[in-house]
């Protein structure tokens, strides 16, 4: 697979809808509210916006007008079954985005689908939060992983499926039904005395919950689990993907916006960075690579960015999203070769994800 750079905006709207099409009885019948989020991933063309610089902020300009129109409204007077999918539908036939790639909308925090451009495949996901404790058997001596300890660990269970015209794939209470016997399992639980997970990483715990979910959920696409709320692990039943998030804060101007665009002036942005690995499973330590091995080896790279000015950044051509992506994998690659994704937001959900290796994104977000 070859680079791919995305830029992904996202936008919320706070809207009521009732959805009929579900089972007699089930709340989301009723009228309801949520505070939705809208998010969008898009090759755009070099330039797109105005000027080099400007793609981010231009695909967000685009998603908030798009959303405009859903924001403090009865969902029902705009499309008969406002489900997550038909939303999401809704806005990909009005964005005026060129290379959109997916398009979701998240009801909550919990929940979501995410639409392919062009083809009407579904990836519904729903999040979980179990609390409990773990040590980890084989770590070096020292390892602060070693020592019992615990964690209010997230799961997100992600299913793919062809939609083939219909207003929903997989409900979300059905997701939760599936996982309702391994959160009773988890929840409260030392996951070292639990039959699989003598050695409970991250990617043995996804391993762990893939083989138990896949035989009763086909359209099961990639098992999440987040560690901590900076680190953890995606499974698709071959590979591993972790991936350790940073934040940093720094000031840049965009030197090629026009005059009078605010973006000429000094600024900042408080970043989120998330750092992919794709790698095999080290047999022994159950894990592929250490986050605290990733945050050590990032480090250089780190102080780098952090409370600095990076349009100064030797070898930078400009400090939008995409390019710091490109320059951070450049300066990055040599100490983490297994590096294939790396995600850059300059506010929430906006900014730029570029990725290259066999796995390309894999997932929307
Ligand atoms: N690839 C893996 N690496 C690590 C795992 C793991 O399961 N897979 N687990 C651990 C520890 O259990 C640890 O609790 C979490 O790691 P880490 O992100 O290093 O911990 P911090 O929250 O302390 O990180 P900071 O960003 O430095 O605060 C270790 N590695």
């Amino acid at each position: 697979m070859t680079e791919q750079l995305f830029h992904v905006a996202a936008a919320p709207f706070e809207s009521a809808r009732r959805v009929a099409i579900l089972p007699e009885g089930h709340r989301a019948r009723r009228l309801h509210g949520h505070s939705f989020l809208a998010k969008v991933r898009a090759r755009l063309p070099q330039d797109w916006g105005g000027f080099r610089g400007a793609e981010s902020g231009a695909l967000l300009e685009s998603l908030a007008g798009a959303v405009e129109a859903l924001d403090y409204r009865d969902l029902n007077e705009l499309l008969p079954v406002p489900t997550d999918e038909n939303l999401a539908r809704w806005l990909r036939d009005r964005l005026d985005v060129p290379g959109v790639a997916s398009i979701g909308v998240q009801s909550t925090s919990e929940q979501g689908a995410d639409l392919d451009d062009g083809e009407d495949r579904v990836h519904v996901w729903r999040r979980f939060r179990f609390e409990a404790a773990h040590r980890l058997p084989n770590v070096p001596e020292g390892h602060q992983c070693g020592r019992m300890h615990g964690h209010g660990f997230e799961v997100i269970l992600h299913a793919d499926q062809s939609l083939a015209g219909a207003d929903m794939g997989i409900d979300f209470d059905r997701l939760a039904a599936l996982w309702a016997p391994l959160q009773a399992e988890l929840h409260h639980a030392c996951l070292n005395e639990i039959p699989g997970l003598e050695n409970p990483t991250s990617e043995m715990l996804s391993r762990w919950i893939w083989e138990r979910l896949t035989p009763r959920l086909p359209a099961l696409s990639w098992v999440t689990v987040y560690e901590t709320a900076t680190a953890g692990c995606h499974y698709d039943g071959e590979h591993y993907r972790i991936w350790k998030e940073q934040r940093f804060e720094s000031a840049l101007r965009l030197e090629l916006a026009p005059e009078g665009d605010s973006r000429r002036r000094l600024h900042g942005h408080s970043y989120l960075l998330r750092l992919h690995l794709t790698a095999p499973l080290d047999a022994v330590l159950g894990w592929t690579v250490d986050y605290g091995d990733v945050k050590r080896l990032f480090d250089p790279v780190y102080r780098r960015l952090d409370h600095h000015r990076l349009d100064g950044l030797h070898g930078l051509s400009a400090a939008d999203p995409g390019s710091l992506a490109l320059w951070i994998r450049e300066a990055a690659l040599g100490g983490l070769p297994q590096l294939d994704r790396i995600d850059l937001h300059e506010t929430p959900g906006c900014g730029a994800s570029l990725c290259w290796g066999e796995l390309g994104p894999a997932l929307p977000s």
